[in-house]
């Protein structure tokens, strides 16, 4: 994949199944296809499947425990979203948070299934820890404003910019996203103009009457 990534998280905001799902997974393709931009999706567990098998998006799950397949009840392996088709994995999110070295556990897991990693992170010191780990990316969504409609992009620039500094020193390779309250192209053009490779967000496509028109927005500017 090349060029800025969106990852639209679904959380665990539908009441029931397929439906929320389906309806962005189908807008993030058109608006994909429409503008060349690389838009994922991470949909609840129960969605991933069918997303994969009908939409043709990179499907994230939400969450991996750093398991091998065996007797681990609640858990879920890199291995079954794997084989249920997801494309990579978010680590660490604020909302499923993991010790460091739950963390590294669920890394070796995707790894051993060949799924881009994600590691989520909340400030600027868990982003360098994150970073020295090695994913492919690590995403800094400062908590407070997660959900709150306020852009990390305009509240808080400096975040984003002291992390992707921590990043390149501890490892260059890794590349940075950021996220929290990103709604619009306005937001993923300052993220990206502070040395970002894109953006995760929820609550601006997920809660938005048109996600496909969300959508767009988000990449208007790229
Ligand atoms: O937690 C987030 C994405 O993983 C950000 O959520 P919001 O976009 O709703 O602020």
């Amino acid at each position: 994949m090349t060029g800025p990534l969106i990852i639209v998280n679904l959380k665990a905001y539908a009441e029931g199944t397929g439906e929320q799902a389906t309806r962005i997974a189908a807008a993030a393709r058109e608006v994909a296809e429409e503008s060349g931009a690389v838009i994922g999706v991470a949909p609840a567990y129960t969605d991933l499947g069918i997303i994969a098998r009908d939409y043709d998006v990179p499907v994230y799950a939400q969450h991996i425990d750093g398991v091998t397949p065996g007797a681990h009840t609640g858990h879920v392996t890199a291995e079954q979203v794997r084989a249920a088709g997801a494309f990579g994995t978010l680590i660490n999110h604020s909302e499923r948070r993991l010790t460091l070295a739950e963390i590294e556990a669920s890394l070796t897991a995707a790894r051993r299934c060949g799924l881009q990693a994600v590691i989520c992170t909340n400030n600027v010191a868990t982003t360098a820890a994150a970073a020295a780990l090695g994913p492919e990316y690590v995403a800094i969504e400062p908590p407070e404003l997660i959900g709150t409609g306020v852009s990390v992009s305009k509240a808080d620039p400096g975040i984003i910019e002291r992390s992707v500094e921590a990043v390149r020193r501890v490892n260059p390779a890794v590349k940075v996203l950021t996220g929290a309250g990103i709604s619009t192209g306005e937001c993923v053009k300052i993220a990206l103009g502070l040395g970002t490779d894109g953006v995760l967000l929820a609550s601006g496509v997920v809660k938005a009457q048109d996600p496909a028109a969300a959508l767009r927005d988000l990449v208007s500017l790229l």
